[in-house]
């Protein structure tokens, strides 16, 4: 099991907990509807945004953020407005899905243009502070152009951080990382959300997600199609219906003794094999290799057929 450590210093904020609250919020451009209607309420620790390519997790970003307008209802900070509201920017940090940072610079450079950005009194307390967060200090004087994705993406978390803000919104911030640069992203994360920050990530993964926060939201096609507890995300997606794809040296016989399975809710019989449904994946395929051994069947292939992310999540806008 990974344990995820708590790190060396707390990143303790300085304002009180924020609330990011959604209310009945749509976007189109043109005829495309990027986000229709979510309402939503975020509030301090780590929440996961999980949805396909498209689903409309980059637009909420945004119009969370105030980069971008709702076209209807109402995105607010704390009871204020966040789109042109130079009070809310200060106290809410985005890092963006595209990796846009000057290789030249050092990482204390990158983070200290930043800080001067946000006008701060100190800035450069204010970019070793941040720097120190997402433990880059033992590198923060090497040209960003040397870094692994993974340093690169916490530069970004630090300048994104130098003011201190309440609130902190990532776009897919695990994209092209390793599994080690990625444990250390959700370490980070960790401590800010028990730091009693507001952060949310987004992802088309389930397991990053899974692995990083305690509350998920799930889009599709620009609605909320799910939002709970990742363990409750996980029943719903799991327990949907599953088709298999089954070939064996006697698809007829086979077929006739999975009917009285129980996991089974139908089967049929193809030229090229059994078509199976099954309402429990673990139950279904735990079963398969007992029932052939004793119907003296042989099975040459089980493919889950319809697993890609797209099919559960349209599953879970149709439950
Ligand atoms: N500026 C724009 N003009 C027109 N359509 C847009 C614009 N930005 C986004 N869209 C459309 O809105 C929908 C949602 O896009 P968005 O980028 O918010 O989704 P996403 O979940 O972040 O996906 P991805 O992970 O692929 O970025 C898509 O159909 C996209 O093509």
């Amino acid at each position: 099991m990974t344990t995820i450590s708590a790190g060396p210093q707390a990143a303790a904020p300085t304002t009180p907990a924020s609330t990011l609250d959604l209310a009945g919020v749509s976007r189109w451009y043109g005829n495309v509807v990027a986000v229709n209607d979510v309402t939503m309420r975020l509030g301090p620790g780590v929440t996961g945004l999980l949805g396909p390519n498209g689903a409309g997790k980059t637009t909420l970003l945004h119009m969370m953020a105030g980069f971008l307008a709702p076209s209807r209802g109402a995105v607010t900070l704390d009871g204020e407005p966040t789109w042109r509201n130079p009070g809310v920017y200060r106290r809410l940090g985005l890092v963006s899905e595209r990796e846009a940072v000057h290789t030249f610079l050092s990482a204390y450079e990158f983070v200290l243009a930043s800080a001067k950005l946000h006008r701060l009194p100190e800035p450069e307390a204010a970019a070793r502070r941040a720097i120190d967060l997402v433990e880059m200090a033992d590198a923060q004087d090497r040209r960003i152009g040397t870094y692994s994705k993974g340093m690169r993406q916490r530069t970004r978390v630090a300048a994104a951080l130098v003011h201190d803000p309440q609130v902190l919104l990532l776009d897919e911030p695990f994209n092209g990382m390793d599994p080690r640069q990625r444990l250390h992203m959700m370490a980070l994360l960790h401590r800010l959300g028990d730091a009693g920050r507001t952060i949310l990530f987004s992802s088309h993964i389930l397991e990053e997600v899974e692995q990083v926060s305690g509350t998920v939201q799930v889009m599709v096609a620009g609605r909320l199609a799910a939002s709970g507890d990742y363990r409750t995300i996980r029943r719903l997606m799991t327990n949907r219906p599953h088709v298999f794809a089954v070939r064996s040296t006697d698809d007829r016989a086979l077929a006739v003794a999975l009917i009285a399975e129980p996991s089974v809710t139908g089967v049929e019989l193809g030229r090229g094999g059994l078509t199976v449904r099954a309402g429990d994946y673990g139950a279904f395929t735990r079963a398969l290799p007992k029932i052939a051994l004793a119907r003296g069947v042989r099975v040459r292939s089980l493919t889950p057929e319809d697993e890609s992310l797209e099919s559960v999540f349209s599953y879970l806008v149709g439950s």
